[in-house]
C-alpha cells in the first residue's frame, strides 16, 4: 500500500509571548502533513519540533519532507531515523489515523475505565499559566473554567523576586488547587535547594517541580528528589524515547514528563510504557488540534497515575475555527 504524501508549513503567533528560562518563544510553527490511501481516505499528522528542547530543528524536518517522494510507504514511516522524533511522531500518527478511521473505540484499555458504561469521562489538565507576576492575576478565569492544576514558569527572573509571587500565589490557590513549577533546567543546585525547601511548606498543595537542573545535572537531580517532600519531574531531560530509557536505566522512579509530539515513535513509546510503569505526566508542545488529538490519543492509552495533562494551554492562542485545516489546502 502507497499514500500520497504531501505537507503543509503553519505558523501561529502566541496572544503574548511565553517566557521561560531558555527565553521568549512568539510563534509557534509546525508542518501539517497529509497522507491519502488508495481508497481516498485521509490522515493528518503533526510535526511541531523544539530544537531547544532536543528534537530535530523545523528546518531538518522541512528537508526531510521535501526529500521525500510524493507517494510513501508504512515502511518508510517507521523507519525515520530517531534523530527525527517529531517526524516520528507526526507521520505514523498520520497513519494511525488512517488506520482506525470509521472506529471511533475509546483509546483507553476497558479494565483501566472508571465508567466502563459511560462516556469517558473528561481527563483534568494543568493550565499554564503566564510567568512573573503575571500568574497572581491569571488563575482566576482558569479557576472558573474549571482547572484544579495550574503550572507557573520559574527560572526567568531574580529568585527573591520569585520566590516572593510563588508565595502569594501558593497562598492565594484554593485549597483544592494543585500547582507545578517548571525552572526549565534554569536553576543551580542551591537555587534547587531552596525552591524545595519553600515548595515542602506547602506539599499539600505542591505537586512538583519539573526539571530544575539542567540535562547534564542528572545526578543532582535524582539526589534532590531523594531529599524533599516535594517531587521532581525531569521533562528536558527526558524529551526523546532514548532519553527516557537512559533516565529509567540510570535509576530515575520520579515522574517523566512526556511530550508525545517530539518523544518519537508513538509505537515505540507504548512498547516503553507498557513495559515499565512508569509515573508519566503528558505535556503539549503547543500543537495544533492535529498533533494534540494524537498525543492525547496516547496519554489517554498510557496515562497511569491520574495525573493532570499538561494540555491547558489553548488560552495561548486566539481560539481558531475549525475550518482552518481546510484553508490550508
Ligand atoms: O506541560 C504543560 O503543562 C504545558 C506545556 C509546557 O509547559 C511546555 C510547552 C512547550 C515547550 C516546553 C514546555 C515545558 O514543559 O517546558
Ligand atoms: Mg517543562
Amino acid at each position: 500500500m502507497t499514500y500520497k504524501f504531501e505537507f503543509r508549513p503553519l505558523a501561529r503567533k502566541f496572544l503574548r509571548s511565553l517566557t521561560t528560562s531558555h527565553g521568549n518563544w512568539d510563534i509557534r510553527e509546525s508542518i501539517i502533513i497529509r497522507l491519502i490511501d488508495d481508497a481516498a481516505r485521509m490522515g493528518f499528522g503533526e510535526i511541531a519540533p523544539i530544537s531547544w528542547f532536543g528534537s530535530e530543528t523545523l528546518t531538518q524536518a522541512l528537508d526531510f519532507c521535501h526529500q521525500l517522494p510524493q507517494e510513501i510507504t508504512a515502511k518508510e514511516i517507521f523507519t525515520i531515523p530517531d534523530d527525527l522524533p517529531a517526524c516520528q511522531f507526526g507521520f505514523e500518527s498520520a497513519l494511525e489515523e488512517l488506520a482506525t478511521k470509521g472506529n471511533n473505540q475509546c483509546p483507553m484499555p476497558h479494565a483501566q475505565c472508571p465508567m466502563p458504561n459511560a462516556p469517558c469521562p473528561m481527563p483534568h489538565y494543568s493550565a499554564l499559566l503566564p510567568a512573573k507576576q503575571g500568574a497572581l492575576n491569571a488563575w482566576q478565569n482558569l479557576w472558573e473554567e474549571g482547572y484544579r492544576t495550574f503550572k507557573w514558569k520559574i527560572g526567568v527572573d531574580a529568585i527573591a523576586q520569585e520566590l516572593a509571587i510563588f508565595d502569594l500565589l501558593i497562598r492565594s490557590l484554593p485549597d483544592t488547587a494543585k500547582l507545578r513549577l517548571d525552572a526549565n533546567g534554569g536553576l543551580n543546585y542551591s537555587e534547587a535547594q531552596l525552591w524545595l525547601e519553600n515548595c515542602d511548606k506547602f506539599s499539600e498543595k505542591m505537586e512538583f517541580i519539573e526539571q530544575p537542573l539542567a540535562v547534564a545535572e542528572f545526578a543532582g537531580m535524582l539526589q534532590l528528589s531523594q531529599m524533599y517532600k516535594t517531587a521532581i519531574a525531569l521533562d528536558e531531560s527526558v524529551a526523546t524515547i532514548a532519553q527516557l530509557k537512559a533516565a529509567y536505566q540510570q535509576g530515575w522512579r520520579g515522574i517523566f514528563v512526556i511530550k508525545p509530539a517530539i518523544a518519537g515513535s508513538p509505537s515505540k513509546l507504548r512498547q516503553f510504557c507498557r513495559q515499565y510503569n512508569i509515573d508519566a505526566v503528558f505535556s503539549s508542545v503547543f500543537e495544533t488540534a492535529i498533533g494534540r488529538k494524537a498525543a492525547l490519543q496516547l496519554a489517554a492509552e498510557l496515562s497511569q497515575h491520574n495525573r493532570a495533562l499538561g494540555f491547558g494551554t489553548n488560552h495561548w492562542f486566539e481560539q481558531q475555527e475549525d475550518t482552518w485545516l481546510e484553508s490550508l489546502w
